[in-house]
């Protein structure tokens, strides 16, 4: 049997913990599949005494991750703290610098500073693995950088945030309220130390931006996606979305256009009878497709202790049996630079809901302004009032301000002319609030 893989294990919150329980738990089975023993040897945490789930008390405790980054005795330097700069950063930077091997489940950290890190561990012989950082326990970083290197992808798709699908699931079956389940989501470790991360669609657009970036070879970066989360979604639309033969999801969506690479993070309603539409609670889905191979989906758990410490493995295990390849399939200085297709000019049919104050022409006038954009109308009904707001339950409306909601569904158009219609709806007064607009994908 060869020398013991050492690692140093910086983080023991959800995953860290879901790892050292996997590593307890599987010692000879993963020294079998191997042919080396693997052993956390020193750990780093904010709090070194708090009660956990796994025992570290026998792994010698660093309270600085930078110097558990240079740490001589160690191999591999595993990141699980989180967060795109500070600790996270500075240690993971060491790590690679001083030869050491990476294994992170970061994607706020990758998707800022992904291709300088992909360069410093390229430079230094070293793997930089992050199989945890997208979709948690799915292993679709290795299928895109593996298994399906043989394609030219057009597009990726998918559930990526556990955090979000939980709530919307929740919402749905059991009509619970938004706060109350992410809260819930939150006590089951699948949210992020800042949870808007989550709600606000940012995680999304982090792990969409690493995707992109083995999909198409480009430089990721979550700034170049278009976000929206799911703070404005109703139980109204929810209902709505039943009704019309949909179900809402936090998509997130990179593909090609004659405009170029398109990527985007937002609410979408998928038809109901969809595999997508069926992905349930904090499950993920990955949907890739690719000229040879055609479409393929993955399905799992995307967030959680053991799932991701699962992924996190996996990345351990290819180190311990000494497979080194580039972070994102290509050479880091080789990623490129690309067009960026602007949401404009995104096609696709929208639902749009409006709480119109009830008076004479108002219809009328709403109908004329989108006919003015050529958006034709596939259909159009009156729901009862709305009487709450967005993420808070319901609220009493205003005195005195009779009030329809009218849910319309479009025909293919572009998001320009939606845009523009909605605008012009707004500055004529008939409607109290903001409208809430929903992209359809038809899949
Ligand atoms: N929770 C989940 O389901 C998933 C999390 N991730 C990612 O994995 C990483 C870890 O996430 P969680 O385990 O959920 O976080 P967590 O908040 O449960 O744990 C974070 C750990 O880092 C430690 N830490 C924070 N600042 C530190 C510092 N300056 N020095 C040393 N230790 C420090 C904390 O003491 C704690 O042990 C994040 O990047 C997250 O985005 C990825 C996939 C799924
Ligand atoms: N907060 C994330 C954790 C996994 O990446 C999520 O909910 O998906
Ligand atoms: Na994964």
């Amino acid at each position: 049997m060869a020398d013991p893989l050492k690692l140093g294990l910086a983080g023991i919150g959800t995953v860290g913990t879901g790892l050292v329980q996997l590593i307890a738990a599987r010692a000879d089975t993963l020294a079998a599949r191997t042919g080396r023993p693997i052993e956390i040897v020193a750990v780093s945490a904010r709090n070194r005494r708090k009660k956990r789930g796994a025992d570290v008390s026998k792994m010698r405790f660093v309270s600085d991750p930078v110097a558990l980054a240079n740490d001589p005795e160690i191999d591999v330097f595993v990141e699980l703290i989180g967060g795109e700069e500070g600790a996270a950063k500075e240690a993971v930077e060491a790590a690679l610098q001083a030869g050491k091997h990476v294994v992170t489940a970061n994607k706020a950290l990758l998707a800022h500073h992904g291709p300088a890190l992909a360069a410093l561990a390229e430079k230094n012989g070293v793997a930089l693995n992050f199989e945890g950082a997208v979709a948690g326990g799915i292993p679709v970083v290795k299928a895109m950088r593996e298994g399906l290197q043989g394609n030219d992808i057009t597009r990726v798709f998918g559930i990526l945030n556990g955090t979000c699908n939980y709530i919307l699931t929740k919402m749905e079956r059991e009509g619970r309220d938004f706060a109350d389940v992410l809260k819930e989501a939150q006590e089951q470790g699948y949210a992020e130390a800042d949870p808007t991360f989550d709600v606000g669609g940012f995680d999304t657009a982090h792990k969409l931006s690493l995707l992109t970036s083995l999909a198409f070879g480009t430089r990721p970066g979550s700034t170049a996606v278009y976000v929206e989360g799911i703070e404005t979604i109703t139980p109204t639309d929810i209902e709505a979305a039943t009704d019309l033969g949909y179900r809402i999801k936090l998509l997130g969506v990179a593909l090609r256009t004659d405009s170029g690479i398109e990527q985007r993070v937002h609410p979408t309603m998928v038809p109901k009878d969809t595999a997508i539409a069926n992905v349930d609670g904090v499950s993920n889905c990955v949907a890739i497709d690719g000229d040879f191979i055609g479409d393929v989906m993955l399905i799992g758990p995307g967030a959680g202790g053991g799932p991701t410490a699962s992924a996190v493995m996996s990345d351990i295990i290819d180190i311990a049996r000494g497979i080194v390849l580039r972070p994102f399939g290509v050479k880091a200085t080789n990623l490129k630079a690309y067009k960026k297709a602007a949401m404009r000019t995104h096609e696709g049919g929208y639902y749009i809901r409006l709480s119109v104050y009830d008076r004479t022409g108002a219809f009328a006038a709403i109908a004329q302004r989108m006919a003015m954009q050529n958006i034709s109308l596939e259909s159009i009904v009156q729901r009862r009032p709305s009487d709450e707001r967005p993420g808070q339950g319901k609220t009493p409306r205003k005195k005195g301000a009779p009030q329809a909601s009218i849910v319309m569904v479009t025909h293919e158009t572009t998001e320009a002319a939606v845009r523009k219609a909605l605008a012009a709806i707004q500055k004529d007064g008939h409607v109290d609030s903001k409208p809430q607009m929903i992209r359809i994908e038809k899949l």
